[in-house]
């Protein structure tokens, strides 16, 4: 799946208000664990709501590639029949994860540990993104990487064949290097202990227990400390994924900004690691009612309904960065077409997503009109209130699906229609974003 050879230029215009329900897709980062998961299972483990985005087709390649059986029943409806924690075959070609940072990642965790080497690779993207933050911990348990000057793929790994358990503190906050320690914890024999000093997205310990791992989280004075026990017999799993929050906050956002539209988005993820995007906006001014709050698949989740809203500046606390890590270029969106400022600091991180998520925000915000400041871990947006963004650039996606959208999203608000040079990488995480966008209302339209 790696590599658009073709980009997509589109443009998005002005619309009229945005109506009626969006059915946004599985979430993405619970989609690659149930497969993940699921081939480390023993038996067979039946997902439903899996994410077929292009990330996600690529962790399942990856999870054949390594001796699993994964099978589509219908839209969304999957197995994976795994081989066990240590039971991974060496893959008798190159791992192509595609534009997937949490593919890569948790894949290179979980066969670190396994006596077999693999080889990686990714698209242009991807093979820019640092890949020590996982190389120094996998050491630790004794595997040995390979790769490109700097730590970049492609990269191969010789898993270790007596691995060890290890106590490691994630340097800097990320759930992909959090789990990919304990995936490859997983076979390792004792007790392999993460401290993570923020908490992140908890998917994989929620996912872990309950396939039958052994596994305790303390909040410590160093942080949130994660001891789970190696080597243990995973229980296969029937997995319902819930909507993704991260997704959703296209259309959410959308209606935010677009005056007159009211929307229900339904059965979205409200996971407390995930929902700061919602807590911002709400501190912003916008008009979203969480309706039949419920359990689903281990998941909060509600239905979002959200109104058209006149919203203003924030300062965003660095702390609520982790939980709302993915929805940063769709809130400048929003903070664009709100009075006042908003501040974004601690946001760092950003700068080593499929691209450099601040600069990229950061010039096509000001080509479209918008006055903007940066340094390396802030990013501030000085809005212009509803409807007061001229538009009319062609803003560069860098092969970014969170960037392409935000600035279609921004085309439907803006005095002027907005393009993107290449939508081709919605396709990794929301590849039903053009049809759902266009049956609210919005005008985004594949340029020839
Ligand atoms: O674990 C995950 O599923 C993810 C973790 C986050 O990355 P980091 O771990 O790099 O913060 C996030 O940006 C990514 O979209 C998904
Ligand atoms: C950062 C993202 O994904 P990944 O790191 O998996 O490429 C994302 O989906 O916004």
């Amino acid at each position: 799946m790696s590599g658009h050879d073709t980009p997509i230029p589109m443009t998005s215009s002005k619309c009229g208000p945005l109506s009626g329900v969006a059915q946004v897709p599985g979430d993405k980062s619970i989609s690659h664990r149930s497969l993940i998961l699921g081939a480390m299972a023993v038996g067979e483990t039946r997902i439903t709501g899996l994410l077929e985005g292009e990330d996600v087709l690529d962790t399942a390649k990856a999870m054949r590639a390594f001796g699993a059986e994964v099978s589509q029943h219908g839209p969304g409806e999957w197995s994976v029949h795994g081989v066990g924690v240590g039971g991974f075959a060496e893959p008798e070609n190159v791992i192509d994860c595609g534009n997937s940072g949490t593919g890569v990642r948790l894949i290179v965790g979980a066969m670190a540990t396994q006596p077999i080497t693999a080889t990686f690779t990714g698209d242009a993207s991807l093979n820019k993104r640092p890949m020590g933050r996982v190389t120094d911990p996998i050491a630790l348990f004794g595997a040995q990487a390979h790769g490109r000057d700097g730590g970049k793929l492609p990269m191969t790994i010789v898993g270790a064949a007596e691995p060890v358990p290890v106590t490691y503190t994630v340097p800097m906050p990320s759930a992909q290097v959090k789990s990919a320690v304990l995936l490859a914890g997983l076979n390792a024999p004792g007790k392999t202990v993460v401290i993570e000093k923020e908490a992140t997205r908890d998917h994989t310990e929620r996912m872990l227990a309950g396939f039958g791992a052994e596994l305790t989280v303390e909040d410590t004075n160093e942080g949130r400390k994660i001891t789970l026990t190696g080597q243990p017999e995973l229980t296969p799993q029937d997995i319902a994924v819930p909507r993704d929050p991260s997704s959703a906050a296209f259309p959410v956002c959308a209606a935010v900004i677009v005056p007159g539209s009211e929307i229900t988005v339904p059965g979205v993820s409200l996971n407390p690691t995930r929902n700061g995007l919602y807590t911002t906006l709400i501190e912003m001014g916008a008009d979203i009612a969480f309706e039949n709050e419920r359990e689903e698949g281990g998941e909060p989740v509600a239905d979002l309904r959200v109104r058209a809203s006149e919203t203003k500046g924030v300062e965003v606390p660095p702390e609520r960065a982790p939980s709302m890590i993915d929805e940063y270029p769709i809130l400048s969106v929003v903070a664009a077409l709100s009075t006042g400022t908003t501040v974004m600091r601690g946001v760092k991180e950003l700068r080593v997503k499929e691209c450099d998520r601040i600069d990229a925000m950061a010039r096509g915000l000001e080509a479209c009109g918008v006055t903007i400041e940066e340094d390396e871990d802030t990013l501030i947006v000085h809005g212009m209130g509803q409807g007061g963004v001229p538009g009319g650039a062609t803003c560069k996606s860098h092969l970014d699906h969170r960037i392409a959208m935000s600035f279609m999203c921004l085309g439907m608000a803006a005095q002027n229609p907005v393009s993107v040079d290449d939508g081709a990488p919605i396709a990794t995480s929301f590849p039903v974003f053009e049809p759902l966008m266009a049956a609210l209302g919005a005008n985004v339209t594949r340029d020839s």
